[in-house]
């Protein structure tokens, strides 16, 4: 009756199968069609299906229950706004997206705006003041971290102005974004496809576009004395990776092995900063930093917890808690933020969407100690299982640099370590004396921030990506090869 492609089986033989509505576009006539397979590690490609039938009648009806099956399916995108940075990663984004992506495009039927970048931040500006967004379903990045910063930046922006709110107050509840946005990796890290996608692919990454997956964010709003900053969703890093960063922008020639480098400089080079970290710790959530438990596909800590922050926002949250000390970094992970790099990333058992952050305090210690816990992260072993790391689970936390502080807690400082604060003082007017600067940057997603002190808050699910988690590998027989085809 029918006869499906090598690689392909018929719905029903698949015992741990979840709707998989594949069938991408009727490729040729009569009956063939796209469906999607699961490969290793997370990827998506596509198959070829060819249904063939001696009866025609039959054959017709087929056609046109998949037509009407296809018609009832409103998530699809038909209209994207496609930005490209021709500049992130290996430079390849405009041959990446020509050559892997708008063919899938086209084959699907998803009709699609444009704009290869000429500048920084114009994507961010286009969709600012510019896109007609009401044209649209959704917005594709074709670049890294850096990018999708820019998009986030344009249209939780322009999503605030239009509904009235004050992007500039710390705290205002912001209006969710309805577009969603899709990522075809083509930078550096690409860590926000990884955490969201499981693996940095192009044509995966198009093909959960093209099915209409949806994955909700929390984005955190970073501000300065009642001004708006920056919007961050994966990491935001004091001390170590804001020293990499602005290290490694100097090596953009590099490429994304600028990284490592900086990296390995700043490792030796063991700069820590003095300052004060405020946090208002998530109560009333399921989950810590310390789970065995990871953040999924369908992750129902993330709906108990998102679910809990719509009803109580953060009345229900404790006291605010201070810690004072000197650190080599200071991270809020918003997500796993894992990457090729580590894959399981900074905070292992972070939520892509349970309105909190992971705030993670890495405390002076010995560049044996510090490789250690960074050694870790390519590993099984807990990075924060070390004394000098703490890690708290936070809707909202305050960073003041030592020198920032008030005169009185300054004078308390003095109090408590009179010679010490001598010392930095004379160190910090000498630079050339090779002690700890007092400042370092804050790294927000890849890019740099101009002030030191901050006040971030994260804010539960304000943005949607083409995407569906990470999925939790199939126990089937042939899991590691080939999935099934679920189309209809
Ligand atoms: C000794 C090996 C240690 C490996 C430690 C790896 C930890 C990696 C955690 C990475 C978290 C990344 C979070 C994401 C940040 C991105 O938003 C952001 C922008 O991405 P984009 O360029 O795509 O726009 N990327 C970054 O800021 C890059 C951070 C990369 C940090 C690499 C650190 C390498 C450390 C190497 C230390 C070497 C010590 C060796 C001693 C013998
Ligand atoms: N046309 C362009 N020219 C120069 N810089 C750009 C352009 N378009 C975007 N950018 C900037 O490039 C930076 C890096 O982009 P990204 O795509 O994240 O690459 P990478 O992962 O290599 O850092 C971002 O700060 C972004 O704002
Ligand atoms: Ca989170």
């Amino acid at each position: 009756m029918y006869r499906a492609g090598p690689r392909c089986s018929w719905p029903g033989f698949d015992s741990c199968s979840r709707p998989f509505t594949a069938c991408l576009s009727r490729l040729f006539s009569p009956v063939s069609y796209l469906s999607l397979t699961r490969c290793r590690q997370h990827r998506w490609r596509c198959a070829e299906v060819t249904f063939t039938c001696s009866d025609g009648p039959l054959c017709q009806h087929w056609i046109s229950s998949i037509r009407e099956q296809l018609a009832t399916i409103t998530s699809r995108p038909k209209h994207l706004l496609v930005y490209i940075n021709p500049y992130g990663g290996k430079r390849q984004g405009k041959r990446i997206y020509e050559q892997k992506v708008a063919p899938l495009f086209a084959q699907a039927g998803v009709s699609t705006h444009v704009i290869v970048t000429e500048y920084a931040n114009h994507a961010r500006d286009h969709l600012k003041t510019e896109a007609e967004l009401e044209k649209f379903d959704g917005v594709v990045c074709v670049g890294g971290d850096g990018m999708f910063s820019e998009i986030i930046h344009g249209l939780i922006w322009r999503t605030q102005i239009d509904n009235g709110v004050d992007p500039n107050c710390p705290d205002e509840t912001l209006s969710g974004c309805s577009l969603r946005i899709g990522i075809i990796p083509a930078g550096s890290t690409d860590c926000i496809c990884f955490a969201t996608v499981g693996t940095n692919d192009p044509v995966t990454s198009a093909l959960h576009i093209i099915v209409g997956d949806s994955q909700p964010m929390d984005v955190c709003s970073v501000h300065h004395n009642n001004t708006f900053l920056r919007y961050s969703v994966s990491l935001l890093g004091y001390g170590f990776y804001g020293d990499v960063l602005t290290d490694s922008e100097r090596k953009r020639w590099m490429g994304p092995a600028r990284y490592d480098l900086s990296g390995l400089k700043m490792f030796l080079t063991h700069h820590y900063y003095e300052g004060t970290v405020s946090y208002l710790p998530a109560r009333g959530i399921i989950g810590t930093p310390r789970d065995a438990a990871r953040c999924r596909s369908g992750c129902v800590v993330c709906q108990h917890n998102g679910q809990l922050h719509s009803e109580r926002a953060e009345k229900s949250d404790g006291e605010w808690r201070t810690i004072r000390g000197k650190f080599l970094a200071i991270n809020a992970a918003s997500m796993s933020c894992a990457c090729p790099r580590s894959p399981k990333g900074l905070s292992p058992a972070a939520h892509l969407a349970d309105g909190t952050t992971d705030l993670i305090l890495v405390r002076k210690c010995s560049r044996f100690d510090f490789l250690r816990h960074l050694l870790r992260h390519t590993s099984k072993d807990d990075q924060f299982d070390l004394t000098f790391v703490e890690v708290h689970r936070v809707r909202r936390f305050r960073f003041m640099p030592r020198h920032c502080q008030s005169d009185s807690e300054l004078e308390l400082d003095l109090q408590e370590n009179s010679k010490h604060q001598i010392f930095s003082q004379i160190c910090r007017d000498h630079p050339a004396c090779g002690c700890a600067p007092a400042y370092s940057s804050w790294n927000c997603d890849g890019e740099i921030l101009t002030h030191t002190a901050i006040d971030v808050r994260v804010h539960c699910q304000l943005i949607n990506l083409f995407a569906r988690g990470i999925e939790e590998p199939c126990l089937s027989v042939d899991a590691h090869r080939i999935f099934h085809l679920e189309t209809l």
